[in-house]
């Protein structure tokens, strides 16, 4: 029998019992503010903000909350499977946690406690280049769980290629490649306060322990970390870059390669010429282009365009597990969760970020039950209507 992820909500009212309520809120859009309010302004502006004046990350949300669930009766739902395929591997649910870069400034265990909190609840974890933990140390602390790496695109081809080959010595299976940080947006949350923590000293081991990284310093990182910052700025991405290039990590990579930040229709069309395997419909949590499509509307079209060729994922403004569903509805095979789970980790380490995966996937399992479902597979369009309001 598959796991019953709503089941938790009586694990949490049987502790209730002897007093306990849980740590952390159960709404996970209570979060941010939490946080805000227990670590420094600079971190948290850095997680929570986005691009220009922020509208689109809240067109992220408005996209979601407009769309609305229409719950069928009498289904028979006593037995869920919430298990998905995706890139061919079984996962116990179809959700992901999204790369997030420098996990430092919110926990000092960083992305090792995000991968283990990933690992113990069997959801895939999407490690970020920009990491302050190395590849290879978030590797150890992993087993045997599923694990995919998050290529931001160098200009330097000898630090591409290690990541690759780290990458895979690894274990990470499948390759997520980010499209939409060729430069970093306009934030003016982050330039406010003139804070970026990468050069506030939370250092990207991931790149300062690399060895085609650091071949191309004058210097050992810990003599000269402002040049050791100074070429992770210059070379973390390359504007320069066409669709042809993709057939270099093509010919690197032999596992799956994911487009993340994908919303044209053309685009995933290309991506699917250019041999890739799945493409993730995301606004980047709205950080890069303010005034961009909500990525809950640019979903349906991309799913027109390629549902059939590649697998569709989905990002940015997934806070519920209605969010889930409705991603689900619009052809998302799977969502990746991004800034909640920063915020799990900050305010309590891997059990945060489990707290986290628990509640989204309870709710969801929920929703779906209520709302005529037995598994994601019959989720579809007929399950939604847009709120005329
Ligand atoms: C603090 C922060 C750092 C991020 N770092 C990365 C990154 O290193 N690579 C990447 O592809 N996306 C990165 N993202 C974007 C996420 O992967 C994801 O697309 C986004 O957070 C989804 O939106 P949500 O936060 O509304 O769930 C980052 C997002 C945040 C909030
Ligand atoms: C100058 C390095 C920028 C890395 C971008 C990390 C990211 O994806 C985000 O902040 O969003």
């Amino acid at each position: 029998m598959a796991r019953h992820w709503a089941d938790f909500q009586y694990e949490i009212y049987l502790n209730g019992m002897t007093g306990a309520v849980p740590r952390l809120p159960t709404d996970l859009t209570r979060l941010e503010e939490l946080t805000e309010q227990r670590l420094g302004p600079g971190p948290v502006g850095y997680v929570a903000g986005s691009a220009g004046d922020g509208s689109t990350a809240r067109a992220n949300r408005a996209a979601l909350e407009r769309r609305r669930i229409v719950p069928r009766m009498l289904r028979d739902v006593q037995e869920r499977d919430l298990s998905v395929e995706v890139l061919g591997r079984a996962l116990p649910a179809p959700l992901a946690l999204a790369p997030v870069g420098v996990l430092s400034i919110m926990h000092p265990e960083a992305e090792s406690a995000a991968a283990r909190a990933a690992a113990a609840q069997g959801v895939p974890f999407i490690l970020s280049s920009a990491s302050s933990t190395p590849i290879e140390r978030v590797a150890e602390v992993m087993g045997d769980a599923e694990r995919w790496f998050q290529l931001y695109w160098s200009k330097d081809l000898e630090v591409t290629r290690s990541f690759l080959g780290r990458a895979k010595s690894g274990g990470f299976s499948v390759l997520v490649v980010t499209l939409d940080t060729p430069l970093l947006a306009w934030r003016p949350r982050d330039l406010d306060q003139a804070y970026l923590p990468f050069l506030h000293g939370v250092g990207t081991a991931n790149y300062f322990t690399d060895p085609a990284f650091r071949a191309g310093l004058a210097k050992p990182v810990h003599e000269d970390p402002n040049a050791a910052v100074m070429r992770f700025v210059g070379l973390f991405a390359d504007p320069g870059k066409t669709w042809p290039d993709l057939a270099f990590l093509r010919e690197n990579w032999d596992g799956p390669i994911v487009l993340k930040g994908v919303l044209h229709p053309d685009d995933a069309r290309l991506a699917a010429d250019a041999g890739m395997d799945g493409v993730v419909v995301s606004n980047h949590g709205g950080r890069q282009v303010a005034g961009s499509i909500a990525a809950a509307d640019a979903l349906p079209g991309v799913v027109r365009a390629v549902g059939d060729r590649l697998a569709v994922l989905f990002d940015s403004g997934v806070r519920t597990g209605a969010d889930v569903f409705k991603a689900l509805a619009l052809g998302a095979r799977a969502v990746l969760l991004g800034r909640p789970y920063a915020y799990g980790l900050g305010l309590d380490g891997q059990a945060g970020v489990e707290h986290v995966i628990r509640c989204l996937l309870a709710e969801f399992d929920l929703t779906l039950a209520l709302s005529g479902h037995a598994g994601p597979a019959t989720v579809g369009p007929a399950d939604l209507v847009e709120d005329p309001a």
